[in-house]
C-alpha cells in the first residue's frame, strides 16, 4: 500500500482525540489566566500546543506503519529493548503476523523531519523484494553513509565498506583471485595445520576422567581467526594453542570491532563528539587501531620481503600502496573471520541433539574413506581428508546449508535507499531510509520451506537420489552468503573450510552438551552464542557407526564410488 495513500485517511478516533485534546489545551489556559498569571498561561498553552501537534503528526506518521507497535519519541525502542535477548525470533515472529507478506515498516526515530528518512525502516524477508534490493536496483540500495562512516576507521575504504566503482574495482580484483586453485590449496594447508592443533586440545580434553569441558565456540573462533590470517598475510598467530593464552593483535582487533559496533547504536554526532574528545569506546577504539596497524604494517613488509601465496602477496603484484593493502587484509579478516566459526559451533550444537544426524554423517565420512583408503581405519585418521575426500562429502554439505538456513552467521544485513523506490510488493520506500532484511527469519518462514520450517532436515539439500547437493532453485530464498553481485567471495572457502574441520572432529570425537549450560544468541552483526558452547569430549567408538549404513546418503555415497570405480 502507498504511504501516501494511507495519509489521506485520517481515523474518527484521531478526531475524536483531537477534540478533546483541545478542550483540555483551553481549559488549563483559561484557568491560568483566571488566576492572572499571563506568561504561565502562554508557556502552558505554548507547551500544550507542542504537544498536542507533535501527538497529531505522529498518530498520522504512526497509521503508515505496519509491524510492531511504534512509541512517540522512542519509536520502535522499546519493542527491541524488550525483546534483546531474542530479538532475530521476535523479527521472524513479526514477520510471520503479517501474513505471507514477509514485509513491515517501522520507525526508530520518531521526529518530525527525521522520521521519513533516517528513521524509517522497511524489514523485509520476501524473496522478491530481496532480488529488487540486492540485484535489480543493487545501484539504489549501497552499504550507505552511515555505515561507512562507522566502519571507515577499521577498514578504511576497503571492499567490505565501499560502494560505487571504488567496490566494483575491488570485487574485480578479489573475484579473479578467490576462482584460483592455489588459494584453495593454501586455504585447505592453513585449516589443516590449525586442525591438528584443535584435535590435540579435543585429545587432552576426552583424555581425563572425561569432566573437563571445553568451550568449542572459542576454540573454533581461534582456529577460524589462525586460518584467514595465514590466507591473508600468510601468517599463522596460532592463538589456538594453549601456549599463547593471549594474542595482543586478536584483543586489539577484537576490541576494534567491538568499539566500530557500538557506533552502529547511536546516532552519528554522538560518537563523532566522542570520537573527538576520545571517550569511552572511542578512546578504546582509537589505542587498539594503533596495535592494529603496527601488526599489520610488520605483516605488509614482511610480505614484500618474501612474497607467497596469500592474498596480500596477490594484490601487492596490483601495485597497491602499502595502506591499502593493510586495509585490504583487514576486510578479509573480518569478512572471513566469525562467520565460518559461528556456523560450527551451531552445528555441533545441532549434531550432538541429533543423534541420527549425526549418525548418517559420521556413516558418510567412514563410507568415503573406506572407498578412497581402504579398510585401515589407522589410514583413516592418518591425515586430514583431501579435496576429493571433501567433495564427496554431500550429506555433511547439506548439514551444514541446513545449519546456516536456520542460524545464519550475518543474521540480517541493512541497505541504504538512494532516491525513492516501490518493492516489487507495493511497498513505498523513501529516499533515506533504509531496507533490513532478515535472513534469521527467511530460513523460518513456512511460505519459503514449508510446514517443516523449524525442523533440521538437511535431506531437503539433497537429490531425489539423496547423493547430491542441490541449492535452492531460487538464490534469493536463502541468503546466507548473501545474492546477488555482492555475493560472499570465500563462500567456496568457507564450506571447504567447515567441511575438513566437521570431518576431522566428528571422526575422532564425540561431542556431549554440558548439563545445565544454556545456549543462548547474542545480539550482534554475527550470530555468536552469548555464553559459548560447553561441551565434553568422548573418544568416537567408530564401531557404533559403521553399521548404519543402510539408508544413509552415505550408503548412497559408496555405492555410487564403488560402481564409478568398477565402471
Ligand atoms: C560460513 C561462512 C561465511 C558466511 C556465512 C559469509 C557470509 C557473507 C555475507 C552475508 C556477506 C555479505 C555482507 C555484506 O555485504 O554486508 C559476505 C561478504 C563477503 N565475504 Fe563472506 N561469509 C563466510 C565466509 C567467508 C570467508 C571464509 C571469506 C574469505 C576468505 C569471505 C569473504 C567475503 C568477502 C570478501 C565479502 C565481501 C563481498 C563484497 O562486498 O563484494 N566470507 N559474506
Amino acid at each position: 500500500m502507498l504511504l501516501s495513500d494511507r495519509a489521506l485517511r485520517p481515523s474518527r478516533e484521531f478526531h475524536i482525540n483531537r477534540l478533546h485534546t483541545i478542550e483540555m489545551v483551553a481549559e488549563v489556559v483559561i484557568k491560568a489566566l483566571r488566576e492572572q498569571q499571563p506568561a504561565a498561561a502562554a508557556l502552558t498553552a505554548a507547551i500544550l500546543v507542542l504537544v498536542f501537534s507533535y501527538m497529531a503528526w505522529f498518530w498520522s506518521l504512526r497509521r503508515r506503519l505496519s509491524g510492531p507497535t511504534v512509541w512517540p519519541l522512542f519509536g520502535s525502542l522499546p519493542g527491541l529493548v524488550l525483546n534483546r535477548a531474542r530479538m532475530h525470533d521476535w523479527i521472524a515472529g513479526n514477520l510471520r503476523a503479517t501474513g505471507g507478506v514477509a514485509t513491515y515498516q517501522t520507525c526508530i526515530l520518531p521526529i518530525p523531519l527525521l522520521a521519513r528518512r533516517q528513521g524509517l525502516v522497511t524489514v523485509t524477508a520476501h524473496p522478491r523484494n530481496l532480488e529488487h534490493v540486492l540485484r535489480t536496483r543493487f545501484d539504489n540500495y549501497p552499504k550507505g553513509p552511515q555505515m561507512q562512516a562507522a566502519f571507515h576507521d577499521l577498514l578504511g575504504g576497503g571492499i567490505f565498506n565501499s560502494d560505487g566503482e571504488a567496490w566494483l574495482l575491488q570485487r574485480k580484483t578479489a573475484a579473479l583471485e578467490f576462482t584460483t586453485r592455489t588459494l584453495r590449496q593454501a586455504m585447505a594447508r592453513w585449516t589443516n595445520r590449525a586442525i591438528l592443533r584443535l584435535c590435540s586440545i579435543l585429545s587432552a580434553a576426552a583424555a581425563g576422567d572425561g569432566r573437563r569441558a571445553v568451550d568449542l565456540q572459542d576454540l573454533l573462533l581461534r582456529l577460524t581467526f589462525d586460518n584467514i590470517c595465514g590466507l591473508t598475510f600468510g601468517k599463522d598467530p596460532e592463538t589456538l594453542s594453549p601456549a599463547i593464552p593471549h594474542n595482543p593483535f586478536t584483543a586489539a582487533f577484537d576490541a576494534a570491532t567491538e568499539a566500530t559496533l557500538q557506533r552502529l547504536l547511536f546516532p552519528g554526532f554522538l560518537w563523532r563528539l566522542k570520537k573527538a574528545l576520545r571517550l569511552g569506546g572511542e578512546l578504546r577504539l582509537r589505542r587498539s587501531l594503533e596495535v592494529v596497524d603496527r601488526h599489520m604494517e610488520a605483516a605488509v613488509a614482511e610480505r614484500k620481503e618474501t612474497p607467497s601465496d596469500d592474498l596480500i602477496s596477490r594484490f601487492m603484484k596490483k601495485r597497491a600502496s602499502d595502506e591499502n593493502l593493510q586495509r585490504i587484509a583487514l576486510n578479509f579478516l573480518l569478512a572471513g573471520r566469525d562467520t565460518s566459526s559461528v556456523a560450527l559451533s551451531w552445528f555441533f550444537w545441532t549434531v550432538m541433539r541429533r543423534p541420527d544426524v549425526e549418525r548418517k554423517i559420521v556413516g558418510e565420512i567412514t563410507a568415503v574413506l573406506r572407498a578412497t583408503r581402504g579398510p585401515d581405519r589407522a589410514a583413516w585418521l592418518a591425515g586430514s581428508l583431501e579435496f576429493d575426500e571433501l567433495d564427496r562429502l554431500v550429506y555433511l554439505k547439506a548439514a551444514l546449508a541446513e545449519t546456516l538456513r536456520l542460524y545464519p552467521s550475518v543474521p540480517q544485513d541493512t541497505k541504504y535507499v538512494i532516491s525513492d523506490d516501490v518493492l516489487p510488493d507495493g511497498t513505498v520506500v523513501p529516499a533515506g531510509s533504509s531496507v533490513t532484511y532478515s535472513i534469521y527469519s527467511m530460513g523460518r518462514l513456512e511460505t519459503i520451506w514449508g510446514k517443516d520450517c523449524e525442523e533440521f532436515r538437511p535431506e531437503r539439500w539433497l537429490s531425489a537420489e539423496g547423493d547430491r547437493f542441490e541449492p535452492t532453485k531460487d538464490p534469493y530464498q536463502f541468503v546466507a552468503f548473501n545474492a546477488g553481485p555482492r555475493t560472499c567471495l570465500g563462500k567456496d572457502l568457507a564450506y571447504l573450510q567447515m567441511r575438513s574441520i566437521a570431518a576431522a572432529v566428528l571422526l575422532r570425537h564425540r561431542l556431549e552438551p554440558v548439563p545445565g549450560h544454556r545456549v543462548q544468541q547474542k545480539m550482534s552483526l554475527t550470530l555468536f552464542m552469548k555464553h559459548g558452547l560447553l561441551v565434553y569430549v568422548r573418544p568416537r567408538n567408530l564401531d557404533d557407526v559403521d553399521g548404519h549404513l543402510v539408508d544413509s546418503p552415505a550408503k548412497k555415497v559408496t555405492t555410487a564410488i564403488a560402481t564409478a570405480a568398477a565402471a
